[in-house]
């Protein structure tokens, strides 16, 4: 006889990491992001694609609040990491950025050294009791972020003396010092040439053993590559959202086949 599954047990493998309902994004008057609901899955990649201007990337910022840093944007909806309402004003947006980190489309080192770029966010957040576990987090960082072969005679060189790739992999490695649990990438591998790019991809990989990744993508084939879950967005309107093989193999919505045919964007 089968036996009974455990309903806590199942509840849990389903509960989505990222919940988000009727989320409306303004700039002044304009609508960028249109009545948006979404669940994002624990320990996956998730590609959000679609044409330029779409949205894409406003809506990646709301799930961290770095919209909050533009004065004339504005959020309205729902948004919940773990069941917690991240935009609650109790919740403080720079500890919400440690947990929800982000990784930009240039390489953005601090002009620091390697080892002072990795060690910048646990010093401020107060992680280290001393220079041995500080030393720890910055090696154990950049080996996840397969980085450590290539840097761990120059820790004192200037993170901006390497090359690109090495950079962005620096910036995962910065975000993943403090601990997140989600890592948000905007176009993470647009500066990149191919082969740093297929490094980065790589390693975005493995990291979804450990994190919940969410990756802004200009590239349909960088999306099939790393992801398990794709979201179309057009013009604002999230219009479509599911496993990246259906999206790219069976979408439901005439506007994503469009898209994933090349037939504009
Ligand atoms: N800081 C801003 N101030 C005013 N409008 C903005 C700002 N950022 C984005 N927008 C507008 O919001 C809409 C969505 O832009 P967004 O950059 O999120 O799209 P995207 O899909 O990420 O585009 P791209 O692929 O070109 O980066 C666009 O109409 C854009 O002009």
């Amino acid at each position: 006889m089968n036996e009974m599954p455990n309903l806590e047990q199942a509840s849990d493998m389903t509960a989505s990491k990222i919940s988000a309902k009727k989320v409306q994004v303004y700039y002044g008057a304009t609508h960028a992001i249109i009545d948006v609901d979404i669940e994002i899955q624990p320990r996956s990649v998730t590609a959000f694609i679609g044409p330029s201007g779409c949205g894409k990337s406003t809506f990646l910022r709301t799930l961290n609040r770095m919209n909050d840093t533009i004065d004339i944007c504005r959020v309205e909806g729902s948004i919940k990491i773990d069941g917690e309402d991240i935009y609650d004003a109790k919740v403080d947006p720079v500890q919400l950025r440690a947990k929800v980190g982000m990784v930009f489309q240039k390489p953005n080192p601090f002009p620091k050294s390697i080892y002072d770029n990795v060690a910048y966010g646990p010093r401020i957040h107060g992680m280290a009791r001393n220079k041995s576990q500080l030393d720890d987090i910055v090696v154990s960082s950049l080996q996840k972020a397969g980085l450590w072969e290539e840097v761990k005679n120059r820790l004192d060189e200037p993170g901006t003396g390497m090359s690109g790739g090495q950079q962005q992999r620096l910036c995962i490695a910065r975000a993943i010092a403090v601990s997140p649990e989600v890592i948000l990438m905007d176009e993470p591998c647009s500066a990149l040439d191919p082969i740093a790019t297929a490094k980065v991809e790589e390693l975005i990989d493995e990291l979804r053993e450990n994190y919940t990744i969410v990756i802004v993508t200009h590239s349909m084939q960088q999306a099939a590559r790393v992801s398990q879950r794709t979201a179309f967005f057009h013009l604002g309107i999230l219009v479509e959202e599911g496993s990246t093989e259906d999206i790219f193999t069976n979408p439901k919505d005439k506007r994503t086949q469009d898209y994933i045919t090349g037939r504009f964007g």
